[in-house]
């Protein structure tokens, strides 16, 4: 952690207790390495947009990250990062060539300070060609469940040459047309070939998943997996298909959908993941990655009890609605310091 004199931002004294209760979990061999523990705060430099800002950094993450010394710095984006902070860790979600050229630069300059995440790895999922490449080419069919990525096809032609495009590929109708660009929420469901010459490439055509209108939403903070269940698009029956010619647009439909924890729901659709197969999905894909901050949009085929589907994934998503976030984040932020502190033994013999 970064030691006194801080940058200013009202942050109470209060941050001491909790730092200290931090140092405690450190090994035992390394507790000498410590600085005293009242000189000590992290830092966590954010980049966010406001609305990001306003959902994420919510009253009660802050207060609870002040009881446990975490102080919450804004990161102009005018300035040189350098000429700021000093930061332990930045927390960033903005989009842009020049901002993550300039995340890179700090980076190389500050291999000492984490960034979550890296800009590169990021861009994986900031393309719906690309985001579910890993989920594919994982096996786990043998880790209590399958799970796969839908069928999908990446399309950037005239849309009169979709319907033998998505022939040639072998997709099934209806399917679900997404913006290439994963930070375009405009989704669309086409019933029939006419309707796929209607839709604006660049996109992806997904095999529409029947799943009992209910999706899994698995986030991922580090090491930590929390799953919440949403409402989602119900059933198709595809013996109905005729009578639904046309182009269904539903503008941002995961944001509209409610949480269905609470609900009243066939066990058979609400039963979640089960858990190793959630820890493995999400420790291949932290490797894979390289990213400790996502989530995962999973659902179960419907009348199946463990064939499942990751049909999206988001980085840095809306954590402000994972319950219990702030416990989870800010014990995810004192724990990367901790690593980081384990992985350099030359702290003991500089300062013990
Ligand atoms: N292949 C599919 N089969 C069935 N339903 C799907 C499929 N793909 C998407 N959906 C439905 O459409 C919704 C939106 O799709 P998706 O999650 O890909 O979009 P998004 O805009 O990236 O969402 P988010 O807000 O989570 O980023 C899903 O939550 C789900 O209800
Ligand atoms: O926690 P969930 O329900 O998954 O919601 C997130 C979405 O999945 C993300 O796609 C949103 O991010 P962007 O719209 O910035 O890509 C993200 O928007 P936000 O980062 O502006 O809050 C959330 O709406
Ligand atoms: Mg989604
Ligand atoms: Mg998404």
């Amino acid at each position: 952690m970064v030691s006194g004199g801080r940058v200013g931002g009202g942050e109470g004294e209060g941050e001491v207790a909790a730092v200290e209760v931090a140092a405690v979990a450190v090994a035992d061999e390394e507790e000498v390495a410590q600085a005293p523990a009242a000189a000590r705060e992290l830092v966590v430099g954010y980049a966010l947009t406001s609305k990001k800002a306003k959902s994420f950094l919510q009253p009660k993450l802050r207060g609870l990250a002040r009881k446990k010394g975490i102080l919450f710095v804004a990161i102009d984006q005018k300035r040189p990062l350098s000429d700021q902070g000093p930061f332990d860790i930045v927390l960033h979600k903005l989009t842009g060539r020049e901002w993550q050229q300039l995340l890179e630069e700090y980076r190389e300059e500050h291999p000492e300070v984490t960034v979550l995440d890296p800009p590169g790895a990021i861009e994986h999922l900031l393309n719906r060609q690309s985001m579910l490449q890993e989920v594919s080419e994982l096996d786990l069919s043998d880790c209590h469940g399958r799970v796969g990525v839908p069928k999908q096809l990446f399309v950037n032609t005239d849309p009169s040459s979709i319907p033998a495009a998505v022939m040639r590929a072998g997709l099934s109708l209806p399917l679900v047309a997404k913006p290439l660009v994963a930070k375009s929420h405009e989704l669309s469901l086409a019933y029939d070939p006419i309707s796929l010459t209607k839709l604006e490439p660049p996109l992806v055509l997904q095999e529409f998943v029947n799943h009992g209108g209910v999706l899994f939403k698995v986030y991922i903070v580090g090491d930590a997996i929390r799953v919440v269940r949403r409402f989602s698009l119900p059933n198709v029956d595809v013996g109905d298909l005729p009578n639904n010619a046309g182009v269904f647009r539903f503008p941002r439909v995961s944001c509209a959908s409610a949480n269905a924890d609470d609900a009243d729901l066939d066990p058979h659709v609400a039963e979640l993941p089960p858990r190793p197969l959630l820890e493995i999905l999400a420790r291949e894909l932290r490797r894979r990655l390289g990213l400790r901050l996502f989530n995962i949009d999973m659902i179960r085929e419907h009348g199946t009890r463990d064939r499942f589907y990751v049909i999206d994934m988001n980085y840095f998503p809306g954590y402000g609605k994972m319950p219990g976030y702030e416990h989870v984040f800010t014990d995810f932020l004192l724990s990367l310091v901790q690593k980081e502190y384990k992985r350099r033994p030359s702290y003991s013999s500089c300062e013990g």
